[in-house]
């Protein structure tokens, strides 16, 4: 399996943001929702990586986090976020 990287991911959700169709994409769905609905789900998904650290095994874990990590990145895109921008203050 081709892993996925964090700037691969953000590369293919700028361009699902800017040409896809919310139809098909989730991502392009999200953006035409709004931040108001993107952090709610960014909401849902961190409080699932912490239910999942505590009670669940690190797979699951780690398919959580994946899933926040995603969100976020859908946040970056929204907001005209670069990664950049984040890596500045890392
Ligand atoms: N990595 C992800 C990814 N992670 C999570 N998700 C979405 O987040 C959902 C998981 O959250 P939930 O379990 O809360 O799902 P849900 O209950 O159906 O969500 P709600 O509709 O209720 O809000 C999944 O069903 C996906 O819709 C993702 N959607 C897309 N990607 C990747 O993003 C790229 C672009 O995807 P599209 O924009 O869909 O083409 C592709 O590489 C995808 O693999």
């Amino acid at each position: 399996m081709a892993l996925k990287t964090f700037e691969e991911l953000y590369a293919e959700l700028q361009q699902k943001a800017a040409t896809g169709d919310p139809a098909t994409s989730r991502t392009a769905e999200l953006v035409a929702a709004g931040v108001h609905t993107i952090g709610k789900k960014v909401v849902e998904e961190a409080a699932e990586v912490w239910m999942a650290a505590e009670h669940e095994d690190a797979g699951r874990t780690a398919e959580e986090i994946s899933q926040l990590l995603y969100h976020l990145q859908v946040m970056m895109v929204a907001r005209g976020i670069t990664l950049e921008d984040v890596y500045a203050h890392l």
